[in-house]
């Protein structure tokens, strides 16, 4: 069995539903996560969206390989309604995988370690909060060293729920 870290977020729609009914697909698909970090209100990053997101980081351990864990990550995204079309523009569902272990693979399918981990602040608050003394396999440093030598300045809080 090996780590499987995911982000899920988005920006579009009734966000703390979208979060609520990924969380559920994601345990239809994977079974109950290990770790859940809580909801963070994160400013849009990269510049072509406004809204900002609601993310949470989710710890499952699985035996699927990673494509058939970005296939069913994507059917996921799909179920809630996500459209591809402009890179890092606005979205109702994305589901990115973090970390597979200490696996590494670079293909244009698929890249594990995610490539832009530590250029995230909204990536590295929850990650740093469910697994701060996780090493990144490639650039040999914990969730919580990358955090404090972060450069992203965008906001990233704790959610408080809105008032009913
Ligand atoms: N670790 C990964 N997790 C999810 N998708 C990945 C990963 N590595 C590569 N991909 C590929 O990236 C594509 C994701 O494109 P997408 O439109 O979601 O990009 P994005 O979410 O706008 O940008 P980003 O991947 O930087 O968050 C997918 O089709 C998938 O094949
Ligand atoms: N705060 C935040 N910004 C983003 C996000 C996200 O999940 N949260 N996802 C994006 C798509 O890659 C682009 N920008």
């Amino acid at each position: 069995m090996e780590k499987l870290v995911l982000i899920i977020g988005g920006n579009l729609g009734k966000r703390e539903l979208l979060l609520s009914q990924a969380n559920n697909l994601l345990i239809e698909n994977f079974g109950s996560p290990e770790l859940k970090s809580k909801v963070y209100e994160t400013e849009a990053w990269g510049g072509k969206s406004k809204g900002a997101y609601l993310n949470q980081v989710l710890v499952f351990r699985t035996d699927l390989e990673p494509m058939e864990v970005l296939k069913k990550t994507q059917k996921v995204e799909n179920l809630l309604g996500r459209h591809r079309e402009v890179k890092w523009g606005d979205r109702t569902m994305d589901i990115d995988i973090l970390y597979y272990g200490d696996l590494v693979i670079n293909f244009p399918e698929i890249q594990i370690p995610h490539p832009f981990i530590s250029k995230r602040r909204f990536v590295l608050e929850p990650l740093a909060e469910v697994l701060p003394d996780f090493i990144h396999p490639l650039l040999k440093m914990t969730n919580a060293e990358l955090l404090l030598d972060s450069t992203d300045e965008s906001q990233v809080y704790v959610y408080e729920k809105s008032p009913e």
